[in-house]
């Protein structure tokens, strides 16, 4: 695929694109004279860590590029350096570099960490990825404590709460920084939900809350547009197919690891979102896992919106506004300790 068919993908598939992209010019910037941002991925090495590094390649609003990973950095680095585009890659490969990778980053995205097997829960991950997690949050909270941290190791529903409580540990935590990924949901469920009413995938618009593992993963379809007539059934299959996606990848790879294009593709919407808030972009809204007010747990996914703004005194931004909205669904306590959302 063509760099600039890449692109327009990206492009087209941010939420509210188009009024961000007309944004986006009348506030003067073309890709070219966007400001500078850096962007850090720790893992690019690994399976979501390179396509990944590819399209935050290709994403015009990236000048700078840090690929870190503890094995094949050197070898990502200097192929995807190779690409035409704004930014400027480096490959930082081993312990020492991390600070280096980081230092000066706007958003660090977080791939590091081990895939599940046919058989396994997200669960399953949690005794290795929490420690890979911990430290290199802890790195972080040293050298680029105003990043916006996009979490995509799993368990995601513990994976952002050890990030948290390592930033508290070292008085850097701030919430409306942290990320938990969980757009692939929103792009599974969009495109199954396309997939059933017959309607143009590019349309489609689904609010996934929750959390992001099994039953946790939460798609309002009844809130999905453009609007089709779904039956219960239909709903009820939607709903399960989009909360077993990962386990879907999981066994039709059949034990070579989890989902990574698709997850790659999620990440670099969500990096993207990220960037357009830091560059002051209005109405950024998209899905994640963040700490919440809006149910009794102290973390939820629901929509986000990313309104982040320049306070002109710095080069540096700082995050002024930040707002969850959430959709119009009443929350009750499932028999079974899940919240579950009557509509
Ligand atoms: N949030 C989501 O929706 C979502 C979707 C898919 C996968 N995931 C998760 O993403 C993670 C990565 O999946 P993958 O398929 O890319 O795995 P992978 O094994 O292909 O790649 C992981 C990479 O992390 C690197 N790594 C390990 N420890 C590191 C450290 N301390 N510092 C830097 N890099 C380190 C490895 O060297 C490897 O290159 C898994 O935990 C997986 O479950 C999350
Ligand atoms: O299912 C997994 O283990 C990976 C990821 O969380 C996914 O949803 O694909």
């Amino acid at each position: 695929m063509k760099a600039a068919m890449l692109r327009s993908v990206i492009r087209r598939s941010t939420t509210s694109s188009a009024a961000t992209n007309t944004c986006l010019s009348s506030r003067g910037f073309s890709s070219e004279s966007a400001p500078e941002r850096k962007v850090a991925i720790l893992g690019a090495a690994g399976g979501i860590g390179q396509p990944l590094s590819l399209l935050m390649k290709l994403n015009p609003l990236v000048s700078r590029l840090a690929l870190y990973d503890i094995a094949g950095t050197p070898g990502v680095a200097a192929d995807v350096s190779h690409i035409n585009t704004r930014s400027e890659v480096k490959g930082y490969a081993a312990d020492e570099q991390l600070g280096q990778a980081l230092e000066g980053s706007d958003v660090v995205i977080i791939p590091a960490g081990v895939p599940r097997k046919p058989g396994m829960t997200r669960d399953d991950l949690f005794k290795i990825n929490a420690g890979i997690v911990k430290s290199l949050c802890e790195a972080i909270a040293k050298y680029c404590p105003n990043a916006l941290v996009n979490m995509i190791s799993n368990p995601v529903n513990s994976t952002v709460p050890i990030a948290a409580e390592v930033f508290k540990s070292h008085g850097v935590y701030d919430e409306k920084r942290l990320f938990g990924v969980t757009t692939l949901d929103v792009v599974r469920a969009k495109t199954f939900y396309a997939g059933k009413a017959n309607v143009n995938v590019a349309d489609v618009n689904v609010p996934v809350i929750g959390g992001h593992a099994g039953v946790t993963i939460l798609p309002l379809f009844s809130q999905a547009s453009p609007r089709a007539n779904l039956s219960d059934e239909d709903i009820k299959a939607l709903t399960k197919r989009t909360q077993d996606g990962g386990t879907e990848v999981v066994e039709a790879k059949a034990g070579k690891g989890s989902a990574t294009l698709s997850m790659a593709y999620a990440g670099a919407i969500f990096a993207d979102a990220c960037l357009k808030g830091l560059n002051g972009v209005p109405d950024v809204v998209e899905c994640s896992y963040v700490q919440s007010t809006v149910t009794e747990l102290p973390f939820f996914a629901s929509k986000v919106d990313e309104e982040i703004e320049d306070n002109k005194k710095d080069t540096k931004i700082s995050m002024l506004a930040y707002t969850i909205k959430v959709t119009s669904a009443r929350y009750r306590k499932a028999p079974t300790g899940n919240t579950s959302v009557q509509e």
